[in-house]
């Protein structure tokens, strides 16, 4: 099957089965048997077009005018082959069209080629619709970096116009592709020389100091992620360990730990020595932990599969010493790496998930010992689900306050974005996922 096809197939997978871009590109890779270059392309369309959907649909509504009712294949065809013309240099204009035609030929009949052909020549004859005939700024900043008019009107109020729209802008691009150094097995010196032994472009990460950045190619590729000197981590993410700061010999839990990024950050941190108990409520997803650890050298790691809505009728009141909540979140602050997100979770999303949040916190308070350390963590920029759940949680628990230490365990660049124990990064900040971190400390008394 051709690439194009491919495309069209991932996409009408995730537009009508709901499916993650990620999860479904790599199943169309390996089914396609694609090579590097190949699977370099499929992946710049999909992603490219499920980013830029309400852009596109916007390109195309004008063309559309005449054309009744139009199936979803069509017009996916149209958009993806519109992504082409429009934002890939590479690819001329009549290939792209060219391929477009022959698959609609193949898939539906001759009116359907001759309306994707003459849809797509008159718009390289004419150009494309301007976005300045969009009267409001803000639905034009929605149609213009496709992100639905809900969503950014609702981030303005939040953050306001100029952050909102240089957010919008970054989730338009690629997101790094970033490791964090395994401290156990090797310094980001050593990591970074066997890595370009291996012919990687790799540089220390811009804020995580455990962090390198690859300028090209698939970090998970490399020996030197095979043999446990790697994990594929956003450099954010790699922070959450860091404010939660746990010492050797602890007892750690971590409540929401599936695929265990964490836990093992959490695990190397306290050099293998100690336990931490890392719960998830997926079962299947427990299975992943585990081979992390495994992979990473981590024999301190007891991974289960558990709701912890209910962590009260496993462990006992007070004890831990420290305990991670990355909580289930809507997720917008990775919108770069699942695009699809953006349409698909809705206010009602919100309004659960900040249910299910509170809920873990509220089972996890009485297991951490006094003096101890909570960290919650999301990787969404909602106020709901971030700065209010804290206010929320704290008001139902006076025996926690926020710990201002947070930015001591902060790098340089980051402290400035901390503010009372909590800190919001947004993903134009440092290009790196949008996150929330806070640290909580039980009191002593
Ligand atoms: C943000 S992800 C965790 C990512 C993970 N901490 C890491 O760094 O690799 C949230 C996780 O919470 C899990 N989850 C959702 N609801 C849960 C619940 N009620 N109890 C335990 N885990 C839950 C999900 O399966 C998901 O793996």
């Amino acid at each position: 099957m051709n690439v194009r096809e491919l495309a069209l197939d991932t996409l009408l997978a995730i537009e009508q089965k709901g499916a993650y871009s990620h999860l479904q590109l790599n199943d169309a890779i390996r089914k396609g048997r694609l090579d590097g270059r190949d699977a370099a392309l499929l992946t710049e369309i999909v992603y490219g077009t499920v980013q830029r959907r309400d852009t596109l649909d916007y390109y195309l509504a004008p063309f559309l005018r005449k054309a009744r009712r139009l199936e979803l294949w069509v017009r996916v065809l149209l958009r993806l082959t519109l992504y082409q013309m429009v934002y890939l240099d590479r690819v001329p204009d009549r290939a792209a069209i060219f391929e477009a035609v022959e698959i609609a030929k193949r898939r539906g009949h001759r009116g359907i080629a001759s309306l994707v052909n003459g849809v797509l020549r008159t718009i390289g004859r004419e150009g494309l619709p301007s976005l300045d005939a969009i009267i409001d700024s803000e639905k034009r900043l929605a149609v213009a970096t496709s992100h639905p008019e809900w969503l950014v009107r609702r981030w303005i109020k939040q953050y306001g116009l100029e952050e909102t729209a240089r957010m919008c802008e970054t989730n338009l691009r690629p997101p790094p592709s970033t490791a964090r150094v395994n401290r156990l097995r090797a310094t980001v010196e050593e990591a970074l020389d066997r890595l370009r032994a291996e012919g990687m472009e790799a540089v220390p990460g811009l804020v995580a100091p455990d962090a390198v950045r690859a300028a090209k190619g698939n970090l998970a590729h490399t020996e030197t992620f095979r043999s446990g000197w790697l994990t594929i981590q956003d450099e954010s993410s790699m922070l959450v360990a860091r404010a939660l700061d746990p010492s050797p010999g602890e007892r750690v839990l971590d409540c929401c730990a599936a695929p265990g990024g964490k836990t093992t950050h959490i695990a190397e941190r306290m050099d293998g020595r100690g336990e931490v108990v890392a719960v998830d409520v997926h079962e299947h997803k427990v299975k992943l932990i585990e081979q992390q650890a495994q992979r990473l050298g981590l024999g301190c790691i007891t991974a289960l599969a558990l709701d912890s809505r209910r962590l009260g009728e496993r462990f006992a009141p007070e004890s831990f010493d420290r305990i991670l909540v990355d909580a289930p979140c809507t997720g917008f602050g990775v919108i770069r790496r699942k695009p699809e997100i953006k349409y698909t979770k809705g206010k009602d999303d919100v309004a659960a998930l900040i249910e299910v949040q509170q809920a873990i916190l509220r089972a996890a308070a009485p297991l951490l010992k006094k003096g101890g350390t909570l960290v919650y963590s999301t990787c969404t920029i909602e106020r709901e689900e971030n700065e209010e759940a804290i206010a929320r949680f704290l008001a139902d628990h006076p025996d926690f306050s926020l710990d201002d230490r947070l930015a001591e365990r902060m790098p340089d660049a980051v402290r400035p974005h901390v503010q009372a124990g909590m800190l919001q990064l947004l993903p134009h900040y440092f290009d790196s996922d949008g996150f929330f971190i806070a640290r909580l400390r039980k009191k002593v008394q």
